[in-house]
């Protein structure tokens, strides 16, 4: 076995096994992990001029951003979340998002606005960018579904670099991914 073959191997199964520590977290502990992490995210939002956030809509287990986004539009915080871009492949538009947001099922079956390119805002005005995390480390190195989205989302856009943080459950940290050359790490990430 060559040694790229190995490590996607690895890779792979450390996948698998996060998505099942995810999966396996009780309904009360997903609850309190969301608003555990929705105080942390009120409190860093109340420090700084935050008008758009850019998060995701939680499937599988992943930590839920629904508690903020609540708090969000009580602010008047404006909300958006991804949509698989139709043409550009590997690539996410981020759309505005409410309680009324049509919402449609994508190709991972996964729940995103119905696309109206109206609804789009620029990367360039996203204030805050909350990541989904499948697992991390404490250098900021992150590990997601696969997709590369948002490492495409954060190349193309070197300034979010800044204004990106990763949320995840605290369960969700391994001691060390080997990060890829593509692989932009997260000056912070968020756990909950
Ligand atoms: N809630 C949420 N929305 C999101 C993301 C996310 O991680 N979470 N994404 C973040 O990028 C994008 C979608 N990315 C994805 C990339 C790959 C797979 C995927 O390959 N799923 C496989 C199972 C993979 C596995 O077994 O590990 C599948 O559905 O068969 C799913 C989503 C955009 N929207
Ligand atoms: N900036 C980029 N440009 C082109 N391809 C990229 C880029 N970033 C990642 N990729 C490709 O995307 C694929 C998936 O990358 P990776 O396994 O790191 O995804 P991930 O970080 O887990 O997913 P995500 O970024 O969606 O959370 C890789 O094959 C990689 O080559």
């Amino acid at each position: 076995m060559t040694p790229n073959t190995d490590l996607a191997n690895r890779i792979q199964h450390l996948r698998q096994e996060l998505r099942q520590k995810r999966r396996a977290l009780t309904y009360a502990e997903q609850t309190a992990a969301s608003h555990n992490l929705c105080r942390q995210l009120q409190k860093l939002s109340s420090e700084q001029r935050i008008e758009n956030v850019a998060g995701y809509i939680a499937a599988n287990g992943e930590i839920s951003l629904a508690p903020y986004f609540h708090w969000c539009w009580q602010q008047q915080i404006q909300v958006y979340v991804p949509v698989l871009h139709p043409f550009s492949k590997g690539h996410l538009l981020f759309l505005s998002y409410s309680q009324h947001t049509p919402l449609t099922r994508n190709r991972y079956n996964l729940e995103e606005p119905v696309l109206d390119v109206s609804k789009v805002i620029a990367h360039r005005h996203i204030d805050l960018l909350l990541t989904p995390l499948l697992g991390f480390d404490c250098h900021g190195n992150r590990l997601g579904m696969g997709g590369g989205y948002y490492d495409r989302t954060l190349h193309a856009c070197p300034n979010l670099q800044n204004r990106a943080i990763g949320v995840a459950h605290r369960c969700q940290q391994v001691e060390h991914l080997q990060p890829q050359p593509w692989d932009i790490p997260l000056k912070q990430i968020i756990s909950a």
